[in-house]
């Protein structure tokens, strides 16, 4: 399905991603982990085509996306949605306006400019922002909503551009433990139920141990483990994030003990 064969990126003398290869053959959830600076961004990025890689293929059901132009570019953009650790979205406009961005690209300029919204679309919006547990906050500037629920925002826009992949470059980064779990196990959802692939950078091994099926882990550009989270074990986190003996998984962990008060809040900030 995709399949990535040797895709290098350069920046000058310094390689961001080194001769990546790798294939997904069905849809599942992968977490991708490694050190600031190990190349995580860049190779998400180089999924869908924020950035060019300087050599290498990457296809997806036999399209070759690294040669895409013009229109096929930005079709394949659209499948391959984005969500980012800073949400990206327009602070001062209202969330639901917010969410139909993600319809940006079929739609016309002069409807654009408008902002002319089919009804349909708003009413995908708002089932969309139903189902994340945030349609309450439809009319509300998207500035005013806590972070877990502006990234709940991103995934909803991300959603109604209906992609057969969502990219997520650290996404819970500037979220407490809590919001992190409600936007971890929004994506979760949204990989079981409706069979989208899901590539997240994470910067905890718990979180990609609890969420993913498969782990990549990438250290100096290069991807130095790709198996199952059970095979994550302390000595290949060590490899991975370049450490040595003194390594605590602690130091990349911010996980909380599943107890009734945080699964009572769980409940609390889902219904928010
Ligand atoms: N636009 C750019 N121009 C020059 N160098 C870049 C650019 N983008 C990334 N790099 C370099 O490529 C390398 C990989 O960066 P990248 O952002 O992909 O790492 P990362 O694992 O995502 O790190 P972080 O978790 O800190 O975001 C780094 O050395 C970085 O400085």
């Amino acid at each position: 399905m995709l399949k990535l064969a040797n895709v290098t990126k350069s920046y000058g003398e310094n390689i961001a991603v080194h001769s990546a290869s790798f294939a997904i053959d069905k849809p599942m959830m992968v977490g991708v982990i490694g050190r600031s600076g190990a190349g995580k961004s860049t190779l998400l990025r180089m999924l869908n085509r924020l950035t060019d890689a300087t050599s290498g293929e990457i296809t997806f059901d036999g399209l070759n996306v690294t040669a895409l132009r013009g229109t096929a570019k930005r079709q394949w953009q659209s499948q391959c949605a984005m969500i980012f650790q800073q949400f990206n979205l327009v602070p001062r406009m209202d969330v639901v306006s917010n969410v139909l961005h993600g319809t940006l690209n079929r739609r016309s300029t002069f409807s654009t400019m408008f902002n002319l919204y089919p009804d349909e679309d708003i009413h995908r919006a708002i089932d969309i922002l139903e189902r994340l547990g945030i349609a309450q906050h439809a009319p509300k500037r998207a500035e005013a909503l806590s972070g877990g629920q502006q990234q709940r925002v991103a995934i909803a826009r991300a959603l109604m551009q209906d992609p057969k992949i969502i990219l997520a470059d650290e996404p819970i980064a500037s979220l407490d433990p809590m919001n992190a779990q409600v936007v971890m196990q929004s994506l979760r959802d949204i990989h079981e139920q409706d069979g989208r692939m899901v590539i997240a950078n994470l910067h905890t091994l718990d979180t990609a141990r609890r969420y993913c099926d498969r782990v990549i882990g990438m250290r100096d550009g290069a991807i130095v483990f790709d198996d199952t989270p059970e095979m994550l074990t302390t000595s290949s986190a060590r490899e991975i994030y370049g450490a040595d003996a003194s390594f605590s998984e602690a130091t990349t962990s911010t996980q909380i003990e599943p107890d009734e008060t945080v699964q009572r809040r769980l409940v609390d900030i889902a219904a928010q």
